[in-house]
């Protein structure tokens, strides 16, 4: 059984078409980060695993059943990217609550609250006010109460943004951890290299459909061509008269060139003597995903921004933020 199943799902608002067919399986244990740009229909095809809105067309499934039908049955943790956290609370006592009320209706082992707070990294937090944390203590304790029910399904939105390196590392050891015990992860970035590193699998959606799907090495390889660099001061010759070259930048002392024939562009090099501090690579995840998503990458600067617009899944309070309120 799978942990998620869209098949053919379509949503529209007004004229606005925000899910297009999209199709989609995630299988149970998996982490796979979505990655889109604005109003690519990730919040939108999100809600819809949630059961926070209907389908107009196709199907969803969320662990063998209806999403409302997993959710309710605590099977399905989710951490929105806004929302404060009650406050006059101990974050123990915010987290024990949510534990509790997951723990009274559970159906399965569950972690014990000392476990929690370990698992999420807050265990040294307990004693302090929930209203008063540093952003990523606050999330870290979000992360807590999406995971207090043990669900089998993390549905996670833009952990991770505005928090600084060390915080997303602590909330990533976290992740990871939740991870391990095998749940299902699914997590929306703006950062890149996040998707880069912590997804097993990497689900691009641009225009309400999914556009690829895969590994991060598979989703960079679907991008032809190549980028040769060398030493800047060792060409003496017009870049774009070398075979192959589309476009080329300058990076300080690095000259960067984008060719369709990687051997034909070296060769050349080597022939006016400019091989000098040679590399060659394939696409970035970045140049991948801005191709994918229709923005042509070789017209994109080495100075464009390391990652892509934010997502704005409102995902609502999860079961355990509601029972608090
Ligand atoms: N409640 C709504 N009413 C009208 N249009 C909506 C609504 N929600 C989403 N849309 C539209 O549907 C499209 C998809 O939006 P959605 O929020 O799902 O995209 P997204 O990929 O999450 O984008 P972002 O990264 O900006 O959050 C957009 O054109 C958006 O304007």
């Amino acid at each position: 059984m799978d942990a998620v199943e869209m098949h053919e799902v379509g949503k529209s608002f007004g004229a606005v078409r925000a899910v297009d067919r999209l199709s989609l399986r995630l299988a149970q244990g998996q982490t796979v980060a979505l990655l889109g740009p604005n109003g690519a229909g990730k919040s939108t095809a999100i809600s819809m695993m949630l059961g926070l809105r209907t389908p107009d067309t196709g199907t969803v499934r969320v662990l063998g059943g209806t999403p409302d039908r997993a959710v309710r049955a605590g099977r399905v943790g989710a951490m929105p990217q806004t929302g404060r956290l009650v406050g006059g609370v101990k974050v123990r006592e915010l987290v024990g609550f949510a534990h509790r009320a997951h723990a009274a209706v559970a159906r399965g082992p569950m972690p014990s609250l000392d476990e929690l707070m370990d698992l999420a990294r807050i265990s040294d937090l307990g004693g302090r006010r929930a209203d008063a944390l540093s952003g990523g203590q606050a999330q870290r304790v979000r992360f807590a109460l999406a995971m207090a029910g043990a669900p089998d399904l993390v549905v996670l939105d833009e952990p991770t943004a505005a928090l600084d390196i060390e915080s997303r590392h602590e909330l990533w050891a976290a992740i990871r951890a939740c991870a391990g015990r095998g749940a299902t992860v699914l997590f929306s970035t703006h950062y890149l290299e996040e998707a880069d590193a912590e997804a097993d699998r990497i689900v691009v959606v641009d225009r309400g459909r999914v556009v690829a799907d895969g590994t991060s090495e598979e989703i960079k390889r679907r991008v032809p061509g190549r980028t040769v660099s060398i030493d800047a001061s060792a060409l003496r010759r017009d870049p774009a008269d070398l075979p192959g070259v589309l476009s080329s930048e300058t990076d300080g002392r690095r000259l960067r060139l984008h060719t369709t024939d990687a051997d034909a562009t070296v060769l050349a090099l080597a022939t006016a003597g400019a091989v000098r501090d040679l590399e060659v690579t394939g696409a970035s995840l970045e140049q991948a995903f801005l191709t994918l998503t229709h923005t042509d990458p070789i017209k994109t600067d080495n100075t464009q921004a390391d990652h892509i617009q934010a997502d704005h899944i409102q995902a609502g309070p999860t079961q355990a933020e509601e029972a608090v309120r």
